[in-house]
C-alpha cells in the first residue's frame, strides 16, 4: 500500500460519489452530483461538511455522513467511499469473505482488494435516517396489538350475538318515540281520547323501562370484555417488555413509557361510551329508512346529511393525523427529559445545571402546547361544523314537511315523528365525527403499542430451544462482532476466545475498550451482530434461556436494586433459602446494614436502589450472584465501589465459593488487586483483545506499555472528522 493520503490531498470524484448514491438506491443524475461537488468545493470545507453541503445541495433528506477508520468499520454498511491508493474509491463487499471490490466509478476501472490491506484506510459512509420500526419487521409475524385485541374480542362470540341484539331493540324501541308522537298529534290531539292517550303512555313507559334495562345488560356485556381485552393486551406487552433482546431495546425511555402507555387510551377507548356510540352509527341507516316510510322525501334531507358528517369526519382525521404523531413524539421526549432529571437531579444541582433543563422542559411544553391548540382547533371546526349541518338538516326537513304536508303527503304528527327520528340520525352522525377523532390518538397509540410489540424479543416464541450440558467445560466466543444499534463501528471484534474450566480471567484495557460489552455478549445479554458464543459445544442462542441463567451469572457494572427490602433484593429470583442468604449476606458483610437498622432485613429499599451507599449495593449484587451458583461467573468491575478491606474481603469470599472448575472472567481497571486469583490476562483495546496470557507474562509488557504515543495520523483525521459531524 502506498503512504497513506490526507483528506485534502485525495478529492472525491463525481463519479464515485455518484456510484455510492446509485448502490443506494438514491436517484440522481451523474451532472447533478457532478455541479454540487463542485459548488462544494469551492467551500473549501472539511469532508464532511462537504457531505452535507452536497446532500443539501441534491435535496437528499434522512441521510447523512460519517467518517471512521476502517479497521473499526462493520463492513454490512458497505457500500462506502474509501480511501485507498491516493483518491477515494467506492467500496462493496467482494465475492470472498475478506475481500473488498473497489470502483473509480460506475464503468470505470475497478479492483478487488483484501481487508488487511484497508486497514489505515478512511472510511466515508452515507447513513439513511433509521426506517420506521414496523416497516423494518412488515415481514415478520408479530401479534400486533390490532390483532391481539381482535382475537379477543372475537374467542367468545356469544357476547358479539347478545350486544348486537341488544343494540337492536333498544334502537327499535327509539322508534317507539316517533310513533308515539305520531298517534299522539295526528289521533289523540284532534279528538281528545284520552284513553289512548294513556295507553300509549303505559306502552311508552314499558318501552322507556325496557331500554334502560337492555342498555345496562349491554354495558356490562361489553365493560367485562374491556376488562378481558386490557388484560391479554397488557399481559402480552408486559410479556414482551421483559423478554425484550436487551441490545435492541429502544434508547429512549420516554419512547419506551410511551409505548407501554399507549395501552391506557386503548383501554379508555373501550371502556368509555364510545364503543356505543360507534355500534349504534349504523343504525342511523334505519332511521333514514323509516323517515322515508312517514315522511317520503323529507328521508332525502338525511341521507344527504349522513355522506356529508362522515366525510368531514374522513377529513378532520387526516389532517389530525400527522399533528398527532409529531405531539406524541414530543410529549415521549418530555416523558423521557422528566426521567432523566428526577434520576440525575443530584448531578444537576451540583452542576448548576438545571436552566438548560429548564429552557428544554420549556421549549417541548411550548411546541406541545402549540400542538394541542392546533388540534383543538381542528376538533372544534369539525364539532361545530357538524352541528351546523345537523340544524340545516332539521330546518330544511321541516322545510320539506311543510310542503309534504301542504301537499297532502305528510300529516302534522308524520312532521313530528319524522324531526324525532332525524335527532336520533342527527345524533349519533354528530358523535361518530367526534368518534373517528378520538379512533386517531388511538390508533397512534396503538402503533406505539405495535412498535414495542414489533421489537425483537432474546428468543424466537417457535424456536426449538436445546437443554445443554450440566457440566459447562467451556465458554467460547467465534468469530465474534457487535455493533450497537446501526452504528458502523465495531464495538466488539473477536476471531476466536475460548475460556476453559479452572480459567480465572481478568479482562483488562482503557475505558471503552469492549470489557463491559464482552462479558454481556458471553452473558447471552447481547446477541452478536456476527459469529457464535457457545457454552460448550452448543450455540448459546440456541439454548434455553434459564439453563443459560441457571450457569451463568453476569454481575453488572452498574447494580440496580428494586423497590421492596433489603431481603426481597438478595433472594431476586426467590429461589435462595434464608440460611444460604443469611451465610453469604454474613460473609460478605452485608449483615452489617441489616443489623444497623431496626428493620433488619426488612429495610426499605426505594426504586432505583435508594436507602443503600453505592458499596452496600455492590455487596447486595454480589451476594446475588454468589448464592446463584453459577458455573460460568462473569463480573464486571465487582470491587470498583468498595474500599480496600472489603475488596479484600470479598475476593476471599468469591475465592472461597468459586468452584475449581468454574469459570471466572472479572474485568477490572485495578488488576494488581485480583492479580493473585487470576491464571489469565486478557487485554482489550478498541473492542479488540490484543493480549491473552498468563499474569506473568501480561502485566510486566503492560507496564512497558504505558508510555503515551502520539496519535497515528488516522486517529488525528478521524479526530477532526467526528467534531466536523
Ligand atoms: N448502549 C450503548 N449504545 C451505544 N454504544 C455503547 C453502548 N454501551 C457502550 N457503548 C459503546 O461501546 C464501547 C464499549 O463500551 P463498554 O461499556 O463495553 O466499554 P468498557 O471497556 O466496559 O468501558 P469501562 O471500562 O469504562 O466500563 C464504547 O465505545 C461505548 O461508547
Amino acid at each position: 500500500m502506498s503512504d497513506k493520503p490526507t483528506e485534502q490531498e485525495s478529492r472525491l470524484t463525481s463519479a464515485a460519489l455518484h456510484s455510492l448514491f446509485k448502490n443506494m438506491g438514491l436517484g440522481v443524475s451523474f451532472g447533478d452530483v457532478s455541479v454540487a461537488l463542485e459548488r462544494a468545493d469551492v467551500l473549501a470545507l472539511p469532508l464532511l461538511e462537504q457531505i452535507k453541503a452536497i446532500l443539501h445541495g441534491l435535496n437528499i433528506k434522512g441521510v447523512k455522513g460519517g467518517m471512521i477508520a476502517w479497521r473499526r468499520f462493520d463492513r454490512r454498511q458497505l457500500p462506502a467511499l474509501v480511501q485507498y491508493d491516493g483518491q477515494w474509491w467506492l467500496a462493496k463487499n467482494g465475492e470472498q469473505a475478506d475481500s473488498v471490490l473497489l470502483e473509480q466509478g460506475e464503468g470505470l476501472p475497478a479492483q478487488a482488494v483484501s481487508s488487511e490491506e484497508l486497514v489505515e484506510s478512511l472510511v466515508l459512509w452515507l447513513q439513511r435516517a433509521k426506517p420506521n420500526h414496523l416497516e423494518d419487521n412488515k415481514d415478520q409475524d408479530f401479534p400486533t396489538a390490532r390483532k391481539l385485541i381482535l382475537s379477543a374480542l372475537f374467542q367468545d362470540k356469544l357476547w358479539l350475538g347478545n350486544v348486537l341484539a341488544a343494540t337492536v331493540v333498544i334502537n327499535l324501541l327509539a322508534i317507539a318515540t316517533s310513533l308515539f308522537a305520531l298517534q299522539v298529534y295526528d289521533r289523540v290531539v284532534p279528538t281528545l281520547a284520552y284513553s289512548t292517550l294513556a295507553t300509549l303512555v303505559v306502552g311508552m313507559l314499558g318501552i322507556v323501562l325496557l331500554d334502560w334495562m337492555l342498555k345496562g345488560i349491554r354495558a356490562k356485556v361489553l365493560d367485562s370484555l374491556a376488562a378481558d381485552v386490557d388484560m391479554r393486551l397488557s399481559k402480552q406487552v408486559f410479556h414482551h417488555l421483559l423478554h425484550l433482546r436487551l441490545d435492541k431495546q429502544p434508547n429512549s425511555f420516554g419512547t419506551l413509557n410511551a409505548q407501554v402507555n399507549g395501552l391506557e387510551s386503548v383501554r379508555q377507548f373501550f371502556t368509555s361510551g364510545i364503543v356505543f356510540g360507534l355500534i349504534d352509527l349504523p343504525f342511523a341507516l334505519m332511521f333514514i329508512a323509516f323517515i322515508a316510510v312517514i315522511g317520503g322525501v323529507v328521508s332525502w334531507v338525511y341521507a344527504l346529511l349522513f355522506p356529508l358528517a362522515i366525510l368531514l369526519g374522513v377529513v378532520t382525521q387526516i389532517r389530525l393525523r400527522t399533528l398527532i404523531k409529531k405531539q406524541i413524539l414530543r410529549s415521549n421526549e418530555r416523558q423521557g427529559l422528566l426521567i432523566d432529571v428526577i434520576r440525575g437531579a443530584e448531578t444537576i444541582r451540583a452542576n448548576n445545571a438545571g436552566w438548560r433543563f429548564s429552557n428544554e422542559w420549556e421549549q417541548i411544553t411550548r411546541s406541545l402546547a402549540g400542538y394541542q391548540v392546533h388540534q383543538k382547533a381542528i376538533s372544534q371546526i369539525s364539532t361545530a361544523t357538524t352541528g351546523s349541518l345537523s340544524t340545516i338538516a332539521y330546518v330544511s326537513a321541516v322545510v320539506v314537511g311543510v310542503f309534504q304536508i301542504e301537499a297532502g303527503n305528510l300529516t302534522m304528527g308524520g312532521m313530528i315523528a319524522c324531526s324525532i327520528l332525524g335527532g336520533r340520525v342527527i345524533n349519533p352522525v354528530a358523535q361518530g365525527v367526534q368518534y373517528l377523532v378520538q379512533w386517531q390518538s388511538v390508533s397512534q397509540s396503538l402503533t406505539m403499542v405495535d412498535q414495542l410489540l414489533a421489537l425483537d424479543l432474546e428468543r424466537k416464541p417457535s424456536q426449538h430451544l436445546l437443554v445443554g450440558e450440566q457440566t459447562i467445560g467451556s465458554v467460547s466466543a467465534e468469530q465474534v462482532r457487535f455493533v450497537y444499534g446501526d452504528s458502523p463501528v465495531k464495538h466488539l471484534d473477536i476471531e476466536q476466545l475460548t475460556f476453559n474450566a479452572g480459567d480465572r480471567v481478568l479482562l483488562v484495557g482503557p475505558i471503552g475498550c469492549g470489557k463491559s460489552t464482552l462479558l454481556k455478549v458471553l452473558a447471552g445479554l447481547y446477541r452478536p451482530s456476527e459469529g457464535r458464543i457457545k457454552l460448550g459445544a452448543l450455540d448459546l442462542w440456541e439454548i434455553d434461556p434459564q439453563f443459560v441463567t441457571s450457569h451463568v451469572s453476569y454481575l453488572p457494572q452498574n447494580v440496580h436494586l428494586f423497590k421492596g427490602t433489603l431481603k426481597s433484593n438478595l433472594t431476586l429470583s426467590g429461589t435462595v433459602s434464608d440460611t444460604e442468604m443469611m451465610q453469604v449476606a454474613s460473609e460478605l458483610g452485608v449483615d452489617v446494614i441489616a443489623q444497623s437498622n431496626p428493620k433488619g432485613m426488612e429495610l426499605d429499599i426505594a426504586e432505583g436502589g435508594e436507602g443503600l451507599s453505592g458499596g452496600q449495593r455492590q455487596l447486595v449484587a454480589l451476594s446475588r450472584t454468589i448464592t446463584t451458583k453459577p458455573t460460568v461467573w462473569l463480573l464486571d468491575e465487582p470491587t470498583a465501589s468498595l474500599d480496600a478491606d472489603t475488596e479484600k474481603r470479598v475476593w476471599e469470599v468469591l475465592e472461597k465459593h468459586i468452584k475449581p472448575d468454574d469459570i471466572l472472567v472479572v474485568s477490572t481497571h485495578r488488576p494488581m488487586l485480583a492479580a493473585h486469583i487470576a491464571n489469565r490476562v486478557l487485554v482489550m483495546q478498541q473492542g479488540k483483545v490484543t493480549r491473552d496470557g498468563a499474569p506473568a507474562a501480561v502485566f510486566p509488557a503492560m507496564m512497558n506499555n504505558t508510555k503515551p504515543t502520539a496519535p497515528t495520523a488516522t486517529q488525528t483525521r478521524i479526530k477532526r472528522g467526528f467534531n466536523a459531524i
